[in-house]
């Protein structure tokens, strides 16, 4: 497949060792959008049988948008100024606007379908939760091929090779889904195929974005509500200390409604031309082992990024995990914090040859509100005039850039976007 570039900031270049990656066309500033994307595919990250912790067998998010319905738990209780499905009762939606859209497209007559058949099948009681929403997934990925084949095809071209416990997983689920196939044309049903299945559940676990539930202090535990499939986006690679972060507004009010699924991909400092541009693909506070656990079992790749190396020296228990930045402040002194803030991040991101080199990252770069672990990038410039203040990309909390002053980070500027 020919490389594509997505707009004139970003170029998408094969990279030894990483497969293909996104690469500065031009010098990038702090704060700059380089990248917004449309999902291609999204599917719903509830489970197909409601838990028991749920109040309500409705979801509490719109089954084509995936904003909160007004008045709704996130969890459960829709609002009766939504509308259902009128050939089912378990897909809501937040206008007719949005059901009548979702017919010709998220929610054909087969996914009803199919839907309606599969939550009947006693084999989904035994499922766990992951095993049904990817159930959801193959579901919206078969009727993207009906619907959109371009976009099927784009799907098919992103990274990811079936490892062998994808295709275990792959016989199962597509056992699963054959018999839903009788409810469509015999064109669709003839590209079923338990390879397809097992190709289609590599690109969704390689290269899957998380749409979350909105932020809560008093949850550590912050759930997927929809999962997006972002053609461009999905051509980032990782990096334990990003330049880049994601930012996502599902539930905004904006008037352009067909676009509150986009992902933004903002730099979270300057970066040079032909620097490759990286996300981190989880937050930033978890420890070394963790990290390359999840990257190996999840991403199949070990991380050599210049943070890992650093920290393959260190136990866990020096991790920064569940500090923060007062006790990272701590771990540097005065001097070495002033040298860092004054450092460029990007020709020396990791500072000096302190034993803590990329303790500035955290401090400028990590939120402090509780239970958060976003990250922090500036707000887009102005012209040529950098922003000083920071969004985090999981509370969408903002704060003045000065972390450094001794105020432990503790300015917030207001809550909202
Ligand atoms: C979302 S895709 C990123 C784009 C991908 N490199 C491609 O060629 O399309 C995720 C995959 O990229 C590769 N990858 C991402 N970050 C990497 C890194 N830091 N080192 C090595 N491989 C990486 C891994 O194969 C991973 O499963």
């Amino acid at each position: 497949m020919a490389l594509t570039a997505p707009n004139p900031l970003l170029r998408v270049e094969e990279i030894q060792g990483r497969g293909r990656g996104m690469v500065a066309s031009q010098p990038l500033r702090a704060g700059q959008v380089v990248l917004r994307d449309s999902p291609i595919l999204l599917y719903s990250a509830l489970p197909l049988i409601p838990q028991s912790s749920s109040t309500s067998s409705s979801p509490g998010f719109c089954d084509h948008c995936f904003r909160t319905l007004p008045g709704s738990s996130s969890m459960g209780g829709a609002s009766s100024s939504s509308v259902s499905c009128p050939s089912c009762c378990h897909h809501r939606f937040c206008s007719s606007k949005c059901l009548s859209i979702a017919q010709n497209t998220s929610h054909t007559s087969w996914v009803c379908q199919a839907l309606s058949h599969i939550r009947v099948n006693p084999a989904l009681l035994e499922l766990p939760l992951e095993c049904q929403v990817q159930v959801n997934f193959l579901i919206a990925a078969y009727n993207l091929a009906n619907v959109s084949p371009t976009n099927f095809q784009t799907l098919l071209s992103l990274h990811g090779p079936p490892d062998d416990t994808t295709v275990a997983v792959a016989q199962f689920m597509h056992s699963l889904i054959t018999p839903l196939s009788l409810f469509t044309s015999t064109s669709h049903q003839n590209i079923f195929s338990l390879e397809l299945t097992a190709a289609l559940l590599a690109k969704d676990k390689l290269n899957a974005f998380g749409l979350m539930q909105p932020f809560s202090e008093d949850s550590d535990q912050r759930s997927v509500r929809a999962y997006g499939i972002y053609p461009y986006a999905s051509f980032f690679n990782h990096d334990c200390l990003p330049n880049a972060c994601r930012f996502d507004y599902v539930d905004t009010s904006s008037t352009d409604d067909n676009h509150n699924t986009d992902i933004t991909i903002r730099m979270i400092h300057d970066v040079s031309e032909g620097r490759e541009v990286c996300l981190s693909y989880f937050p930033v506070n978890e420890n070394y082992s963790s990290r390359q656990k999840r990257l190996a079992e999840d991403y199949g790749f070990t991380c050599k990024c210049d943070r890992c190396n650093v920290e393959a020296n260190w136990s866990d228990i020096e991790s920064i995990e569940d500090d923060g930045a007062e006790d990272i402040e701590e771990a540097m002194d005065e001097d070495e914090c002033e040298n860092m803030a004054a450092s460029d991040t990007e020709s020396n991101p990791l500072g000096d040859n302190s034993d803590f080199p990329h303790a500035y990252f955290f401090l400028k770069f990590m939120c402090q509100r509780k239970n958060c672990w976003g990250t922090l990038a500036p707000l887009p410039p102005q012209g040529n005039t950098p922003s000083n203040v920071m969004e985090c990309n999981v509370c969408g909390n903002l704060k003045s850039d000065n972390v450094l002053d001794g105020d432990g980070g503790q300015d917030g500027v207001s809550m909202e976007d």
